[in-house]
């Protein structure tokens, strides 16, 4: 069955634009970190807090391919991480599988997460300083991870309908 699966760095707008376009198509829409915390029966910080990154990162390639395997057509998105561990990049260009990076700036980046960071362990108590340098250098490592998505549709300065326009062409 078909996945659309979103990906790319937390804050790029993966839940948000999922949710929307699966509004607009009618394909049931399924968060990856929010499968496993169901799962866990634990918040993705308290899956952090109580077994540690690489438990963590066991659960969420499990659940992936689980979602994968999965018989629904279904719009996936990703944990910003998710491309970066266990292979998990090569399932990107699965059968069946149309994976969209959405692509956003360090700025972009930074203006959404600054705010909105105590949810997500890996930046929540860094200062203003600290999280520009962490996300600069983190985007770079991962941009080689992001880049196996089949399509890139880049985000900054475009409202939600927009990006989900622009996933809607390539879907056609
Ligand atoms: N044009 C836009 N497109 C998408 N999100 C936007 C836009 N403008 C503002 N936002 C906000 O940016 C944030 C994006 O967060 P969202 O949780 O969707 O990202 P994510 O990629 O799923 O992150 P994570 O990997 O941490 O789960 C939301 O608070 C959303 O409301
Ligand atoms: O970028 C990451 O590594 C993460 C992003 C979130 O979606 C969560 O999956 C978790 O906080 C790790
Ligand atoms: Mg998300």
């Amino acid at each position: 069955m078909k996945k659309i699966i979103l990906l790319g760095y937390m804050g790029c707008g993966k839940s948000t634009i999922a949710q929307n376009l699966s509004k607009i198509t009618n394909i049931p829409f399924l968060d990856l970190d929010k499968c496993i915390e169901n799962k866990a029966n634990l918040s993705i910080n308290e899956i952090f807090e109580q077994f540690g990154e690489i438990h963590f990162r066991k659960l969420e390639h499990e659940i992936f391919v689980e979602l994968l395997q999965s018989s629904e057509n279904s719009i996936i998105g990703l944990g910003g991480g998710t491309p970066c561990y266990a292979n998990n990049h090569e399932l990107l260009k699965s059968d069946d599988v149309t994976s969209v990076y959405l692509k956003a700036s360090i700025d972009t980046l930074y203006e959404r997460l600054v705010h909105n960071k105590s949810k997500r362990p890996l930046i929540a108590n860094m200062n203003e300083e600290e999280m520009r340098e962490f996300i600069a250098k983190h985007l770079f490592d991962r941009s080689y991870y992001y880049n196996h998505a089949q399509h890139k549709v880049t985000v900054d300065n475009k409202t939600i309908e927009e990006t989900v326009q622009d996933i809607l062409e390539i879907l056609a």
